[in-house]
């Protein structure tokens, strides 16, 4: 089967952090993987005035690693072209229009465009209806709007956004990324779930006691403070990331693998996710800082923060999805920057067996543990034998999967989600009812802590978050699987 695509990718938002550092070294790896070859070309369109050999020149920079064939890059930066664009300056469409045509029969693409939307999304509106009045889509081929988070800041923005975009872009031309569900061990949860028989059947409420997610940062805000100053932890990762975690942890078995079917169940188990009122909100949500400490700067230190910003870089919080199969389960959450590691693991904790007949002997938790990051595992707690004439139980981790024992290496998120993309295949992208529910629950949080009179807690930068962190489990008898000691 061939597996080259053919398309001409246009990235507005060519100059930016996110088209340097993620989306170039991807399309690079396409390229050497064979997925682009010759019938492919890219242009780079921003406002500042760089010619197409300095653009080249930031593109090879940018794909350049110690293992980097030199003479593979070069090939591959002459498929860059930029053009000096204002996405409101409709005469630059003109111009534009007439690169992507020249291009488009320079390299035999057939009509098939990309439209990567790397920048801010409020100018998402006005390239849509630009592509589409000023004839750069195409009718010969696929036109495919590729849009990066954040989607709106609340349920009104979104909607709105969606809105002006889906005028001129039918719902399954718009791929709207979450880069999580590019990650590896993020698509391992289905295969764990679906793929064997031991898990489909043990998925539910009758036996799983508390699901916890973690995804921790030792990080700070480095340089995105102004845009992190408007999101805070909420909006920029339990909205999309995290809720996108708890959705494939709780949705039901879809009929196939498959984008419409996938979406339809992921939809549902965010539709089932229960809103709270203000005092839930109080009683199962906690919003953090970080503090100055450790000779590090606190989070109102920062340059660009206000100093008496009370935007949160840490959330805990317990949920709930009220489905046939989830309903009771509570799922605890926690995200924060400055904190003890950089950590993404979601740890399923089982309930206890309804008899211990071993006397004196403690039976430990079976815990199926998934790290996504720094390293892809799978564990499972189980209780054994301790070797021995006598009878003696221990806890010992079944090591499910290490990412070491199997030497194909693992594709970067956005390398596997622009391929999906050209493969016209959304599944692992974010439908416009996902992000709706999700702002929806997200809203209701964001909209009592606005009314809140205290600022957030603070918290110590390399701790895991608050000591309220902890007394959300403890208030029901359950503690976080995974602390920084380990
Ligand atoms: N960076 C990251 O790690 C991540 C980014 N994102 C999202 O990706 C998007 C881009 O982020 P990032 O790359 O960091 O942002 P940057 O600020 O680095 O880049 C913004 C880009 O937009 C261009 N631009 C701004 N105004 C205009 C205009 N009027 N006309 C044409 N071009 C314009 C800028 O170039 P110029 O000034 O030359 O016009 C620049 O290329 C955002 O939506 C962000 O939330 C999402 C996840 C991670
Ligand atoms: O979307 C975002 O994600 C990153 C964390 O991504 P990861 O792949 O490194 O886990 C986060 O730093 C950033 O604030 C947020 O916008």
């Amino acid at each position: 089967m061939d597996t080259r695509q053919q398309a001409l990718f246009i990235i507005f938002g060519g100059t930016g952090d996110l088209a340097k550092r993620k989306l170039y070294p991807s399309l690079f790896e396409l390229y050497e993987k064979g997925f682009l070859k010759e019938n492919f070309a890219v242009i780079g369109t921003a406002r500042r005035p760089w010619t197409d050999e300095y653009f080249q020149e930031v593109v090879r920079k940018s794909v350049t690693t110690d293992g980097t064939s030199k003479e593979d890059a070069d090939e591959f930066a002459q498929h860059f072209y930029y053009q000096s664009h204002n996405v409101n300056d409709t005469e630059h469409y003109v111009t534009l229009q007439k690169l992507a045509q020249r291009l488009d029969e320079k390299y035999s693409i057939g009509g098939n465009r990309l439209f990567y939307l790397a920048m801010s999304p409020r100018f998402f509106g006005t390239i849509a209806e630009h592509l589409k009045s000023q004839n750069i889509v195409t009718d010969n081929g696929y036109n495919r709007l590729i849009i990066e988070k954040p989607f709106g800041h609340d349920l009104p923005s979104a909607r709105e956004l969606n809105d002006s975009i889906g005028r001129y872009f039918a719902e399954d031309s718009v791929f709207r990324i979450d880069h999580y569900l590019g990650k590896e061990m993020i698509q391992n949860i289905a295969a764990v779930r679906f793929g064997n028989n031991l898990f489909r059947a043990l998925w539910n409420n009758r036996y799983i006691d508390n699901i916890q997610i973690t995804l921790s940062e030792a990080l700070g805000v480095e340089e995105r403070a102004g845009y992190y100053e408007t999101a805070g932890a909420l909006r920029d990762m339990v909205q999309n990331h995290i809720l996108q975690i708890v959705s494939l942890l709780t949705m039901n078995m879809p009929a196939s693998f498959t984008e419409t079917d996938i979406r339809r169940e992921k939809i549902y188990a965010l539709k089932a996710l229960q809103v709270y009122t203000p005092e839930e909100v109080q009683e199962n949500f906690v919003r953090a800082q970080y503090a100055q400490s450790q000779g590090l700067k606190g989070y109102r230190q920062e340059e660009q923060i206000a100093d008496n910003s009370r935007t949160e870089t840490f959330v805990a919080g317990k949920l709930f999805v009220n489905s046939e199969n989830f309903s009771g389960v509570p799922i605890y959450i926690r995200t924060g920057k400055r904190l003890a590691k950089k950590t993404t693991r979601i740890d399923i904790v089982f309930k206890d067996v309804p008899k211990n007949i071993f006397g004196s002997e403690k039976l430990g938790k079976n815990i199926l543990t998934i790290i996504v990051e720094p390293e892809g595992e799978i564990y499972l707690q189980m209780n054994v034998k301790k070797v021995g004439q006598n009878f003696g139980l221990q806890v010992q981790k079944l090591d499910l999967l290490q990412s070491e024992s199997d030497s194909t290496p693992i594709p970067e998120a956005y390398e596997k989600l622009i391929l999906d993309a050209l493969r016209g295949d959304a599944t692992n992208f974010t439908h416009w009812e996902e992000v709706a529910y999700s702002w929806k629950f997200v809203d209701a949080i964001r909209t009592a802590w606005d009314k809140q009179e205290d600022a957030p807690v603070e918290y110590i930068s390399g701790s895991m978050g608050p000591r309220e962190a902890d007394e959300l489990l403890a208030h029901d008898d359950h503690k976080w699987i995974f602390t920084a000691k380990k």
